[in-house]
């Protein structure tokens, strides 16, 4: 019997030689290299240990996961080993590079559906695998889906999966949100119960629209509108005149994927069977079908470098200097969250001044239609947008998924306030981007509204609005304990277009002050940037937010209180992490400071006292503070319930005494 012996591939950097750069992430560099003892050409993931601002926690998933999946569809790892301050993953190489460049470079409009069928049955087969196994993807899109030279399709990134057989902290992390914006599912952004591997089915169902059109939905808004699109829209679908070109079977496949009940959505496997896939052909199909006549994947990753290089430098010339960051965001499509109310309103101002017209197809406003009721968000998330709806019904709407400035003021106004601040506390938001105008939107694109808002507008209330600026609460990891605070340079921020975002490069150690033109970046948490701009309500003097947004109608306290009823579950979900996030802040500062105090009272006083330097220390100085204030009121209300039972005490005695008697 044949032995298949599987090569040993050496753990020693010197035992590879590196190529061009063939690919870029939010946290590595891909390149092309060889590894000189077998003659085998691979790719090997550079991840600097020091930029990864304490994610190693993902790092380490990534590379676990990469290691132990055993099927032709995932992209597996051949070893890893750390060189320095690098780890470095050594991977087969991918010749055709990812589905997003091919489609970048070659297929801006989107694959044929031959093509695509035959990519979306191989992703299948690798969710079905992943799924049996336990793994939920969480990042299934176009730019995780390579090609070899041969056709052969393979899904990449592992650095958000999670496991549902895990327990502890990864399980927890299933409450939280990982993923990028377009590709997210509903229940995956609410965080209400967590979600399981039915996410992946929904990106799944986005992923198809992104390689049938070149891009996915609502990838050119800014992320926050994309949050409220996802929620409050109908799914979007392949109901354009354009997407005539799509067979019957191609858009219901679609449409099964895109439920947001996600109890409704097929299994991977399930999936698979529909009769959709009869339309795929072999893998070596993809070879002489998209792959033919392509240039080398690293002549490729220059050529498209320079193009959104060239892109942003356009931009700039249209924009003044403060849009830059909505700016990045609109060109990259996604990036960082925008909460920023006055900004949102200004979009939407933008899209009714400039007259989108809705005339793609007009069979699309029934197909809609049709689909709403199926498509509904399960009751509890939306509860309390629908709650201002005076009618129930469902507004029909411009493609964008905004009417007018109403519709989008009062969605944000019946929008859970909490959630919002939530999501901040999972990614922090970058406030200091309030005064951006965000660009011009001239991609209209999927979805319309699932609810009406009807009436006038009701705007946050204001303690509201200056309460979200107050509420923090991001995490608390001591990440910028761990790994010196590294700040980026403006030119290494240039990281648009798909290709780069959300990328950022540090290259040189620049004074803190300076940071501040896109909000100091601290961290990244999972797929995002987090920003420190102006979270503390000290009065930093680095800080460059903008004024708080103030209502211009007084509340409506109906809609007010069904809107933060949802809110508090979220909340009270994040409450214990946060608490422990704390709890090991603080041991962290005590430590640092060379303090092993015992007492949390005593550590805490310690780090009063010591006068905040970064920004990030700042805002960790003021939720210390904070913390240290709640610690006092639960203090004080001990001592109460302690008198209320020593009266009580006594009367009991006194009675019994009595009765004694
Ligand atoms: N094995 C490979 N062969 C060829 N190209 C690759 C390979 N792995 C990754 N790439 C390219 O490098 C890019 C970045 O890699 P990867 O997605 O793993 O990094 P990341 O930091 O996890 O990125 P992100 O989180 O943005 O998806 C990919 O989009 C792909 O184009």
């Amino acid at each position: 019997m044949e032995h298949v012996v599987e090569k040993r591939f050496p753990l020693r950097a010197e035992d590879y030689r590196l190529y061009e750069e063939v690919g870029e992430g939010v946290s590595a560099s891909v390149y092309r290299a060889l590894c000189i003892p077998l003659n085998e050409v691979v790719a090997i993931k550079v991840l600097d240990l020091e930029k990864c601002n304490n994610d190693l926690d993902g790092i380490r998933r990534e590379v676990q996961t990469m290691s132990l999946i055993d099927h032709p569809n995932v992209l597996r790892a051949h070893c890893s080993f750390t060189t320095g301050h690098n780890l470095w993953v050594v991977m087969p190489y991918m010749a055709g590079g990812s589905c997003l460049h091919i489609m970048k470079s070659s297929y801006p409009e989107g694959f044929e559906e031959p093509v695509i069928a035959t990519l979306l049955r191989e992703v299948l087969k690798a969710l079905v695998y992943l799924h049996a196994h336990g793994h939920i993807h969480r990042d299934v899109k176009a730019g995780n889906i390579l090609l070899d030279s041969n056709g052969a399709v393979k899904l990449a990134d592992f650095g958000v999966s999670a496991c549902m057989f895990d327990t502890g902290d990864r399980q927890r992390s299933r409450n939280t949100f990982v993923g990028t914006p377009c590709w997210m599912a509903p229940e995956v952004m609410q965080q209400l119960h967590g979600y399981d591997f039915k996410a992946d089915i929904w990106s799944f169902g986005i992923t198809a629209l992104e390689l049938a059109h070149g891009h996915a939905p609502f990838s050119k808004y800014p992320p926050m509108k994309v949050l409220l699109m996802t929620l409050q829209n109908a799914p979007p679908g392949l109901d354009y005149e354009r997407d005539k070109r799509f067979s019957k079977s191609f858009k219901e496949l679609v449409a099964t994927c895109l439920v947001k009940d996600p109890k409704k959505r097929p299994s991977s496997e399930k999936l698979l069977k529909h009769h959709f896939f009869k339309h795929a052909r072999p893998s070596d199909y993809l070879a002489q079908s998209i792959l033919d006549g392509l240039a080398p994947l690293g002549d490729r990753f220059r050529m498209l470098k320079a193009k959104e290089a060239d892109l942003l430098v356009q931009n700039k010339a249209l924009y003044e200097d403060k849009d830059q960051l909505s700016q990045k965001e609109y060109i990259r499509g996604i990036s960082a969250w925008n909460f920023n109310l006055e900004d949102l309103k200004s979009q939407a101002a933008l899209i009714q001044d400039d007259g989108i017209p809705n005339a793609e197809e007009p069979d699309r406003d029934k197909k809609q239609k049709d689909r709403l009721d199926e498509s509904r968000v399960p009751a509890e998330g939306l509860s309390a947008v629908a709650a201002n709806h005076s009618d129930g019904s469902p507004a029909l709407e411009k493609e964008d998924g905004f009417n007018n400035l109403q519709d989008l003021e009062g969605s944000l106004a019946s929008f859970p306030i909490k959630p919002l601040q939530a999501l901040k506390g999972c990614f922090d938001v970058c406030e200091d981007d309030v005064n951006n105008n965000s660009p011009r939107e001239s991609d209209h694109d999927y979805g319309r509204t699932d609810n009406e808002s009807s009436g006038p507008s009701t705007s946050l209330p204001q303690n509201a609005v200056t309460q979200q600026k107050k509420f923090s609460s991001g995490s608390l990891l001591p990440d910028n304990f761990l790994f010196p605070k590294k700040v980026v340079t403006d030119g290494d921020r240039n990281h648009s277009g798909p290709l780069q975002y959300r990328q950022k490069r540090d290259t040189n150690n620049l004074p803190l002050v300076d940071d501040t033109s896109e909000g100091a970046f601290v961290q990244r948490r999972g797929r995002f940037k987090v920003t420190s701009a102006d979270l503390s309500p000290m009065g930093l003097s680095n800080s460059t937010s903008g004024p708080v947004v103030s209502p211009t109608s007084p509340p409506n306290q109906n809609s007010v209180a069904a809107a933060i009823l949802p809110s508090l579950q979220c909340i009270l979900q994040q409450n214990g992490l946060q608490r422990e996030e704390i709890i090991k802040l603080i041991k962290y500062a005590e430590q640092s400071s060379g303090k092993n105090t015992e007492p949390v009272e005593a550590g805490t006083a310690d780090i009063l006292q010591v006068p905040p330097v970064t920004t990030r220390e700042k805002e960790l100085h003021f939720q210390v503070i904070q913390l240290h204030q709640s610690i006092g009121n639960l203090v004080e209300e001990l001592q109460r319930q302690k008198m209320k039972n020593i009266q009580l005490e006594k009367q009991l005695n006194s009675m019994v005494n009595k009765v004694e008697k």
